[in-house]
């Protein structure tokens, strides 16, 4: 459905365009018919500028892009009519009634005149705005607004749908059921055409690309730097944390020996102390171990046997689930979040339920 090959595009900025922005550099990309996929990364780091070549409002430097079988440079009206795309600012016109921009926006599309109110409805009654059918679009809510984007988006029932920060801006209500709405017109395209419909969209945040998409396309600087499902890129690239903490030990590191006994069961990837080295560990500060392990569940009943046969005592344990942020850290350094990334609560990160054993 999108291939690209070294898609580039800069920007030539200043007054006298004597500096460029290397906004995209070379990315390749090869998206199947039906999947679902979410680009990720920190502002700035090309998102939008890819989508915006992808859909031909914007021209590459250089490299290729083909996208629903026609190439962007040489096809724009070929891929034009068979791509749906939903930009970052609201695509209603405000003084509009509802259904007469829809129906408008499938005129445009070719619809003949019937053709293009019965689409509206149909997507009204879909995306559930048929109460607002004929309210003007300066007054719907933001989250119905939204909606009423994605129904711009899908007029033409195009088999490739490209959503631009999508939920960006919703409370978190809004953002599940826009996403309830997405997910039920991508099911009924399939029913109505026998076509799996392609969706690629672009996402701040990270827990929608976790838990939405069936693969995330890690982007940043301009480059792709990992492609895959967010559970292989999980297990793959951060793994689990498990976390122990050692009752009080005076004279005996406990952290130090225990650490030693971590680096030797299977899955051990790294470790991290706090207080972070030596023996002096005072009456009631509580030491902790932090281990990144592949799998954390198989990992820390493991930890815990070999703790207890050595007659370290373990106060708490738990076993912490990565997230894409975590991914994003092991790869670049860097956290996403500070980046401008976000999580809609702090229930993101996925915990497992912890262990406890007795000192
Ligand atoms: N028309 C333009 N002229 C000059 N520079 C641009 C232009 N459009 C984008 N850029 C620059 O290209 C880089 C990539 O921008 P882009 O909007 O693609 O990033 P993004 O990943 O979508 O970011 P965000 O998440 O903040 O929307 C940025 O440094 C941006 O300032």
């Amino acid at each position: 459905m999108i291939r690209t090959r070294a898609l580039t595009k800069d920007f030539a900025v200043g007054r006298d365009a004597s500096a460029t922005v290397h906004a995209v550099r070379g990315i390749d990309l090869d998206v199947a018919p039906g999947e679902l996929v979410a680009v990720l990364g920190p502002n700035g780091a090309g998102k939008t500028t890819t989508l915006r070549m992808l859909t031909t409002l914007i021209r590459p430097t250089s490299g290729t892009a083909t996208v629903a079988g026609h190439d962007v440079v040489a096809e724009p009206d070929a891929v034009r009519h068979r791509i749906g795309y939903v930009g970052q600012g609201n695509g209603a016109g405000h003084a509009q009634r509802a259904v007469d921009e829809l129906a408008s926006q499938g005129r445009i599309h070719g619809l003949d005149r019937r053709t293009a109110r019965r689409r509206a409805d149909e997507l009204l009654d879909s995306l559930e705005l048929a109460t607002y059918r004929t309210r003007k679009v300066s007054d719907l809510s933001g989250g119905q607004r939204r909606r009423l984007d994605v129904a711009m988006g899908l007029v033409h029932a195009p088999s490739l749908l490209f959503l631009d920060e999508p939920s960006t801006g919703l409370d978190p209500h809004n953002r599940a059921n826009l996403w309830d709405h997405v997910l039920r017109m991508r099911d009924d395209a399939l029913a109505a055409t026998g076509e799996p419909m392609t969706i690629v969209l672009t996402t701040h945040y990270l827990d929608e690309a976790d838990t939405m998409a069936e693969r995330v396309v890690v982007v940043d600087h301009g480059q792709v730097i990992a492609d895959d499902t967010a559970e292989n890129l999980k297990a793959d690239l951060a793994g689990d944390r498990v976390v122990v903490t050692l009752a009080p030990a005076r004279g005996h590191d406990g952290a130090a020996r225990l650490t030693e006994l971590a680096r030797r069961i299977e899955g051990f990837r790294e470790a991290t102390r706090t207080p972070d080295d030596g023996p002096a560990v005072g009456h009631d500060a509580a030491p902790t171990l932090e281990v990144r392990a592949e799998r954390g569940d198989a990992y820390l009943p493991r930890l815990l046997r070999a703790a207890d046969a050595d007659g370290i005592g373990v106060e708490t344990a738990q076993v912490h689930r990565p997230t894409l942020d975590d991914v994003f850290l092991a790869l670049t350094g860097r956290s996403l979040r500070e980046a401008g990334a976000a999580t809609t609560t702090d229930a993101a990160e996925d915990t497992r339920p912890t262990e406890r054993t007795a000192a």
